[in-house]
């Protein structure tokens, strides 16, 4: 009688071959190479988590984003291993569910973004009003109607009819004040104590979210209130559960009951007109929610997301920025100098600053902000596919199947940045930078995405980041408890930008001198031009 081990041996033998064969056959050998594993189907997700990845499954999606703890040395992903593993331009992940394909190079990205009705953004847009901000069928009718894929549908006309509102010029002007504003007058409280102990993970992230919803908001900005500042951390904390639509009620109740407040005081702010005394951006977006003739009711719930796509990744990028400049001492030392000469004391004895200069009199300083991008970044563009599409009738991509492109695996090719990819470099973004042996292609910085799907909010973000360090670097000491900067340990949450933290910093902010200051941010007409993009 065979043994009960010979027994084991062979059902797992049979389930392998019957695995390594559905593998198979459910490949098209016009798809990209399946990238398989030791266990078909199961290594690709065993692979990702214990890379520290999540597997996000819905009704008709499955994506899955894996992150493995990013290493002092580089932004390292899961992704990055295997593009390194198999040199491959895209690969096929073979898992439950529709399959993934993974781009590996710049040039096959460029490639599928020519496909964006196909390989399109618009769902996933779509399917985070759905889940996460809980628009009504009705509202979600006439966002994702049959137009959803296409220019002049609600989704894909959005950026085009708000950029007035985030653009160089007016909009950005107006937006940068008031952030700017509030980043003086909290300076000012810091300074009056002399010395202050701040967990800087919080604070960063407090003064990112004060200033961006004042500057959106305006006077009537409903998010002063510190209980709805607390419901919207709260909800965000689990907006990734509402977004896989996972037993939300059961995993993320407290989201989604925080969720309910925020909806009734934007309610209350945008029944009453508040908004007309906000910034142009928030008028717009209420003027394209009135255009597709959506009710108040809708327009509030997609408003939560406008709050998301303003901090959810400007707060932490901040962070990271906050930290590079001040825990590295020559990264510190390069800055402080640029901002130094911002500086005007006047004969009272007042400093003033105007932090409209950050954007073009401190290359270092806006050189650093875009390292930080490419090194911490951690964003995947995802991209579902609506349709068999043959990209340069090289691969074909499959309806249904979940395309990935991992900024990660571009910012840290070798083939794009040299050799010293993997390396900070605050200087590698400088045009006049001296002896430098490899210029990278603009487009290979994605920080903000790229092609079709740009970040519309590029320029605010950057000008509030580069705002906020400038005037901690003119005003502030700030050093670490116990004396020594430590790498904060990584948390990649797949619905990021930007890795938040296990555990927070913290640090002392000293005040350099009790002089008064004068904050100011003049009207011009630049923006941050640091994507492909803008830079044409
Ligand atoms: C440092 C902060 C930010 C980072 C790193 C960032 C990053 C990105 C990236 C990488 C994309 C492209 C996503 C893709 O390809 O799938 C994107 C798109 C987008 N971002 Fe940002 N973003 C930031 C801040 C903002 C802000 C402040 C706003 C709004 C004020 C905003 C609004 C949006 C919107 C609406 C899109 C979708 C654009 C479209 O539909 O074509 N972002 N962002």
């Amino acid at each position: 009688m065979p043994s009960l081990l010979l027994l084991s041996i062979g059902a797992i033998a049979a389930t392998y071959a019957f695995l390594r064969a559905l593998v198979l056959l459910r490949h098209d050998p016009r798809e990209p190479t399946t990238v398989v594993g030791s266990i078909p189907f199961v290594s690709p997700l065993i692979g990702m988590l214990v890379g520290g990845g999540a597997l996000l499954c819905t009704h008709e999606v499955c994506f899955s984003l894996a992150f493995t703890r990013a290493r002092r040395s580089g932004p390292l992903t899961i992704s990055v291993a295997n593009r390194d593993k198999y040199r491959l331009p895209i690969y096929t992940l073979r898992v439950p569910g529709p399959p993934i394909y993974v781009v590996n190079s710049l040039q096959t990205i460029q490639r599928i973004d020519r496909h964006i009705s196909t390989v399109a953004f618009s769902p996933i847009q779509a399917q985070a009003c759905e889940n996460a901000f809980a628009v009504s069928k009705t509202g979600m009718a006439k966002v994702a109607d049959d137009k959803r894929l296409s220019n002049d549908g609600y989704l894909r006309s959005f950026p085009r009819s708000t950029a007035a509102g985030t653009s160089p010029g007016p909009g950005l002007n107006g937006l940068s004040r008031v952030a700017v504003s509030d980043f003086a007058a909290s300076m000012d409280r810091l300074a009056s104590s002399g010395r202050a102990r701040v967990k800087l993970f919080d604070w960063v992230r407090h003064e990112i979210f004060a200033a961006t919803t004042d500057a959106v908001y305006g006077a009537h900005n409903p998010f002063r209130q510190a209980e709805n500042e607390r419901a919207w951390f709260q909800y965000e904390s689990g907006i990734l559960v509402l977004l896989m639509g996972l037993f939300p009620s059961v995993i993320a109740r407290q989201s989604l009951r925080a969720r309910d407040t925020l909806v009734s005081v934007l309610s209350r702010y945008f029944q009453s007109n508040q908004f007309l005394e906000g910034s142009l951006f928030v008028q717009l977006r209420q003027k394209h929610d009135v255009a597709f003739g959506l009710d108040m009711d809708d327009s509030v719930h997609i408003e939560i997301g406008q709050v998301a796509a303003g901090v959810v990744n400007t707060a932490p990028s901040a962070f990271w920025m906050v930290w590079q400049v001040f825990s590295d001492a020559t990264v510190l030392a390069d800055c402080q100098k640029e901002v130094a000469q911002l500086v005007q004391t006047g004969p009272d004895g007042v400093c003033s600053i105007d932090l409209s200069q950050v954007r073009t009199h401190c290359p270092l300083l806006v050189s650093t902000w875009q390292e930080v991008l490419r090194f911490h970044g951690i964003s995947v563009s995802a991209r579902i596919v609506q349709e068999d599409t043959s990209v340069d009738d090289q691969y074909l991509l499959k309806k249904g199947g979940v395309v990935l492109m991992p900024n990660a695996v571009i910012h840290s090719d070798e083939s794009l940045w040299g050799p010293t990819a993997r390396e900070f470099n605050h200087k590698r973004f400088l045009n006049t930078e001296k002896g430098r042996s490899h210029r990278h292609p603009a487009a290979a910085f994605r920080g903000f995405g790229g092609g079709h799907v740009l970040c519309p909010g590029r320029h605010f973000a950057s000008t509030e980041v580069l705002a906020l360090v400038a005037l901690l670097l003119a005003r502030f000491n700030v050093l670490p408890i116990g004396g020594e900067w430590t790498e904060p340990e990584k948390h990649n949450a797949m619905d990021r930008a930007f890795p938040l933290l296990k555990k927070d910093v913290e640090v002392e902010m000293i005040s350099k001198s009790d002089q008064k200051w004068h904050v100011s941010f003049s009207d011009d007409a630049s923006g941050i031009n640091i994507v492909a993009e803008d830079l044409k």
